[in-house]
């Protein structure tokens, strides 16, 4: 191939090639390749293209090895190139073959957009409905029945399911599937995946008569195409370590011979040739963050119109973490006859998943990575900087293309640049915040400094997290669980704004709580911060605006939105939010958090239609009560200095009181542009914050 440009590429097919041996790093303890002819699929009508194409997987080849191996072993750590058949295939085998008896098969998913898409594409193999034999469950959407025997679920929700089944009883079988990106809820997961093990499968003489002794042995499969599979093994007792060999699809790899600091440029360029020179087939483009996607973008858009006429048409779909599901759920769907499709993703889109029609895969090699920074104080914020990636995300991008046919993956850096990539991302547990799995752990009765874990995390976040939890009032002084903590954890919110909710049954405006915790909660923001048109958006948000600022502005919008959405059909109610300048998607997927913000609510037994009218004190209250270590104090030189850290920070320019000076602040987060500033502000008297329980005992 030839590519033109600074952006010039030199090829090197990928490892794994087919027929190639897949492990290129010395031979393993415990090995196995698989090599025994498959049987013939026993589901489905085996003619039909889709039951070709699952027998026509790597993994197929071995399919009875796999189970006879997961059938003798509790743990097995399955290795296998990505694309090879693993998320799709290995729960399917477990449920054909009886394995898993008659309980469910989870497999878990770092992402949203994995579980639901994988349980649309194993529903379709398995000829059902999704929510029927196979279903999904993510933090507010659920599709699965008394039918469901394969769920894909993130693994933030099996983690909270422990909280109601702390043995997860229902469950025969638990898939950790992409265990390489050592998410903080994967770790957790793990965690009590080998302590629940071995409760369940302990011999009957040990397990006595304990809720373990009734349910059957727990099977583990943890699973990755790039995992550190000895230390996994490792931490399971020596678990065994089984390879499948192979990938279905060639994927040819082509690296720039220097590198390319404007990667948004070069990724632009280097797809412009794939699309003037190449044959047909999408192309998925890795960026780190929104604002590049974004950027490359309009730059696309705006060169597409000068192609000339006979070139293909271009569609462009973003892809970022902040779309709304269903925005996100569009890069599944075929371009149009004549349209080359063109996905620009942040790594949501590096694992796990198969977007049908992608050839091309663009990688920047540059991500965004969330560290909490200050995480002594627990007054700290979250950063995402951008940094090169690890050769186990390279890999996983490649793996993108080459799924459903040869695929091509341009690399926007030099191969030394690849061989001096660090081999994996250091695991969240050593880099985020701690709060909300603390509290989790707590309600499970598990003390996080006692726990194994694969990487233990550091002394001083633990620090961090327990203070946070003290001043929420979730933990007492000796550090145990209170009745309030346990009522916060019901909630499938961040313990700040679960604390928030909470407070509302006391204050009386549960309604209100609910409808400013709901868009705080949504995936997208609620104002549009439009350039070009940043008069008439800010024109149109001052009839919104409300004097102690953002918190109840949001509310006004979401009571302004509700008589909109029961007097209007959604087309009406778009409408009316683009005139707004408000993003009607946010609002939509906020309504959707609401309903089941009141559904906890009914089963806590806190009555959501409580409500305060126009008085918006008891709101404030209960926000303080979240957000007490959100709190700031005015300055003389006006800027505001924390209650309970030592940073200095400004209120964010798209606040409603940015260009006010009040003497107290409480804010929703902080963000590190060219200075520390707060967003999501609202002023507050001083003597609410002396009335929070824990300040008020001390006395300050
Ligand atoms: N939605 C889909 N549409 C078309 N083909 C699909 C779809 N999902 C999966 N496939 C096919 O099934 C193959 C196996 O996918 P699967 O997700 O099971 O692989 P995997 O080994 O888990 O990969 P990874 O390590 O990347 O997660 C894909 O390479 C593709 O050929």
């Amino acid at each position: 191939m030839h590519v033109k440009s600074s952006a010039k590429h030199k090829n090197k097919p990928m490892r794994g090639s087919p027929g190639s041996a897949l492990r290129a790093e010395g031979e393993p303890r415990k090995k196995r390749r698989f090599s025994t002819p498959g049987k013939q699929l026993s589901n489905g009508s085996p003619s039909s293209p889709i039951q070709m194409q699952r027998a026509n997987l790597p993994i197929a080849t071995g399919k009875n090895a796999l189970i006879e191996e997961i059938r003798r072993n509790d743990v097995s750590i399955l290795i296998g190139e990505t694309g090879s058949g693993k998320t799709t295939q290995v729960p399917q085998y477990l449920l054909e073959s009886g394995l898993a008896g008659h309980g469910m098969i989870a497999v878990t998913q770092p992402r949203k957009v994995a579980a639901t898409s994988l349980a649309a594409r194993v529903a379709t193999e398995q000829n059902v409905s999704v929510g029927t034999l196979v279903g999904y469950s993510v933090r507010f959407d659920e599709a699965s029945s008394d039918e469901t025997r394969i769920k894909y679920v993130t693994d933030g929700m099996l983690v909270r399911e422990l909280l109601g089944d702390p043995l997860l009883s229902r469950y025969s079988v638990v898939i950790v599937d992409e265990a390489h990106e050592r998410t903080l809820r994967t770790d957790l997961l793990i965690t009590n995946l080998k302590d629940i093990q071995r409760k369940r499968n302990a011999p009957s003489d040990v397990k006595g008569k304990g809720s373990a002794a009734k349910l059957n042995p727990l099977k583990i499969v943890i699973m990755s195409a790039t995992l550190d599979a000895d230390k996994f093994s490792k931490f399971f007792d020596d678990a065994k370590i089984v390879y499948v060999k192979g990938r279905q699809h060639p994927v040819t790899i082509y690296h720039t011979a220097v590198s390319q600091p404007d990667y948004v440029d070069a990724a632009m360029r280097t797809f412009f040739q794939i699309h003037t020179d190449q044959p047909p087939g999408d192309v998925l483009i890795f960026l780190p963050g929104q604002e590049d996607i974004e950027g490359l973008e309009r730059s696309i858009q705006l060169y597409a119109d000068r192609l000339p006429k006979d070139v293909q048409s271009i569609l462009v779909c973003p892809m970022y973490a902040a779309l709304p599901p269903g925005q996100q759920a569009k890069i599944f769907t075929p371009a149009p006859a004549g349209f080359r499709k063109c996905i620009l993703a942040t790594n949501i889109a590096e694992t796990s998943i198969t977007i049908p029609g992608t050839k091309y895969v663009i990688d920047t090699g540059k991500c965004k990575e969330k560290r909490y920074v200050a995480r002594d104080t627990g007054t700290g914020f979250d950063t995402l900087l951008t940094r090169d990636i690890t050769k186990s995300s390279a890999m996983q991008r490649a793996g993108r293309a080459g799924r459903e046919g040869p695929g091509y993956c341009f690399r926007l850096y030099p191969e030394e640049a690849f061989d001096a990539m660090a081999e994996s991302a250091e695991p969240e547990i050593r880099r985020c915040a701690l709060t909300s799995s603390m509290l989790q752990l707590r309600c499970l009765g598990q003390d996080i400094e006692e726990l194994d874990f694969m990487d233990k995390p550091d002394r001083e976040a633990i620090g961090a997290a327990l203070k946070t939890l003290y001043l929420l009032g979730a933990l007492d002084s000796k550090r145990c669980l209170t009745k309030l903590g346990r009522d916060m954890a019901a909630f499938p919110l961040e313990p700040n704004l679960a604390r928030a909710v909470v407070a509302s049954r006391e204050f009386g405006c549960t309604l209100e709580v609910i409808g400013i915790v709901s868009v705080l909660s949504a995936s997208s923001k609620l104002f549009f911060d439009s350039t070009d048109e940043r008069e008439a958006a800010a024109e149109a948000r001052r009839k919104f605006r409300h004097r102690s600022g953002d918190h109840m502005t949001i509310l006004n919008v979401v009571r302004a939105y509700q008589e909109i959405a029961a007097a209007e059909k959604k087309s009406g109610r778009k409408e009316w939010c683009r005139k707004q300048f408000l993003n009607d998607r946010c609002l939509a997927e906020a309504q959707d958090i609401r309903d089941q913000l009141r559904e906890v609510c009914t089963r806590m037994q806190i009555d959501w239609k409580t409500s305060c009218g126009e008085d918006e004190q008891p709101v404030l209250k209960c926000l303080v009560r979240g957000l007490v270590q959100h709190a700031a104090f005015l300055q003389p030189d006006g800027s505001y200095k924390q209650l309970m850290g030592p940073s200095i920070v400004k209120i964010h320019p798209s606040s409603s009181l940015c260009d006010k000076k009040v003497p107290v602040i409480i804010y929703d987060e902080l963000v590190y542009t060219t200075h520390i500033y707060a967003r999501g502000v609202s002023t507050v008297p001083r003597s609410y914050i002396a009335e929070v329980p824990v300040l008020n005992v001390k006395g300050t």
